[in-house]
């Protein structure tokens, strides 16, 4: 199976090392032309993966059309931008393995409803898990989540991205993958303030029950399965994502909490923050559903420049509740 990697930033270019296993040749289009010079003339991107030497069966291009020699397709853009990239990508019925980690704006759509929209004939499946690209690159000890309707495409899928260091889990459970991970980036940043604020490590264990919590009661309403949600792409990832400032989201939280107005945290970024997105549209979206999110309309708040006190206050002053509801 020759695998395309549409998205040459640091998980694009890491899940290319991970599919060129072997020296098995990978095709990777990045947007940008100097991350396809550095690909090309060292073996490295510099711009978003620095550091890590990068295999040369790795063959990137600027090109989507040439992704036509494929025959399936890691989509590693952004979420903002997996619509209008696989409007360009000759997908042509091949498989789509969505790796962003988001919900459209706009529409509110997730990641896999924004490519059947794009490619109705196109099997979907869905990878994700606890995965800090730059460890997945250096070979480091991984787990994900491959979630696919069809047994027979996510085995030989799961089968070709397998190494002794990146070890896929099958799972049926599409929509769960997917909005775990969208979902615990929105907390990570949460996480991040608690971090940034210098409210403890009680807070912050807090949090992230209490956005499992919420997670899990979103994931439900929408039709995933529990089990999902308490596995790697759920909780996995969502324990990873709010214990580090590996994490683009939990950093965005700590400069948040540090008193830093998010439009200037934003600003002089090149890499993605995916839950400042999926945050105001995740509210919206759960309001739909009738789930009551209080830790993700708490992170709106904060993105939108409340104070870090009175956001942190009125979360406490909430009536009692049943932790069980
Ligand atoms: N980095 C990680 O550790 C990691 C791990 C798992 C999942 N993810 C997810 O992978 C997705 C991609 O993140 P990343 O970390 O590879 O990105 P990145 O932050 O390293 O780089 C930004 C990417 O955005 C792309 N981009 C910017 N504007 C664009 C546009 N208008 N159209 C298309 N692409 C555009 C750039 O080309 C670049 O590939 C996100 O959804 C992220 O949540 C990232
Ligand atoms: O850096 P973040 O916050 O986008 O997190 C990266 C991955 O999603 C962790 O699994």
């Amino acid at each position: 199976m020759r695998i395309g990697v549409i998205g040459g930033g640091a998980w694009g270019t890491a899940l290319a090392q991970v599919a060129a296993h072997g020296g098995r040749e990978v095709l990777l289009w990045a947007r940008e032309a100097e991350v396809v010079a550095s690909i090309t003339d060292e073996h490295v991107n510099r711009s978003f993966l620095g550091g890590v030497a990068l295999s040369p069966s790795i063959r990137a291009t600027g090109e989507l059309g040439e992704l036509d020699a494929v025959d399936a397709f890691l989509v590693v853009a952004p979420a903002q931008h997996v619509g209008a990239v696989l409007a360009e990508t000759p997908v042509r019925g091949r498989p789509l393995v969505l790796c962003a980690k988001g919900i459209e704006a706009g529409s509110r759509r997730l990641v896999g409803e924004v490519a059947r929209a794009a490619h109705p004939d196109a099997a979907v499946a869905v990878l994700s898990g606890p995965t800090f690209a730059h460890e997945v690159a250096q070979g480091l000890p991984t787990a994900v989540t491959l979630a696919c309707e069809d047994a027979g495409l996510r085995a030989r899928l799961a089968e070709r991205l397998a190494s002794p260091h990146f070890r896929p889990y099958a799972s049926s459970d599409v929509i769960g993958a997917e909005i775990g991970g969208a979902v615990k980036n929105v907390l990570a940043i949460g996480c991040g303030v608690v971090e940034g604020a210098g409210l403890g490590q009680n807070a912050r264990a807090a949090l992230i029950a209490r956005g499992f919590a919420e997670m899990t009661r979103f994931g439900l309403a929408r039709g995933a399965r529990a089990e999902t949600l308490a596995g790697l792409s759920g909780l996995g990832d969502l324990v990873l994502t709010c214990s580090s400032t590996s994490s683009r989201n939990f950093s965005l939280g700590v400069g948040l909490g540090q008193g830093r107005a998010a439009s200037a945290l934003l600003a002089d970024r090149r890499t993605v923050a995916e839950g400042a997105f999926t945050a105001p549209v995740l509210a919206q979206a759960a309001v739909e559903a009738g789930v009551d999110m209080p830790v993700t309309e708490a992170v709106c708040r904060l993105l939108d420049g409340a104070e870090v006190e009175a956001v942190i206050g009125d979360l406490l002053a909430r009536p009692l509740r049943d932790e069980v509801a």
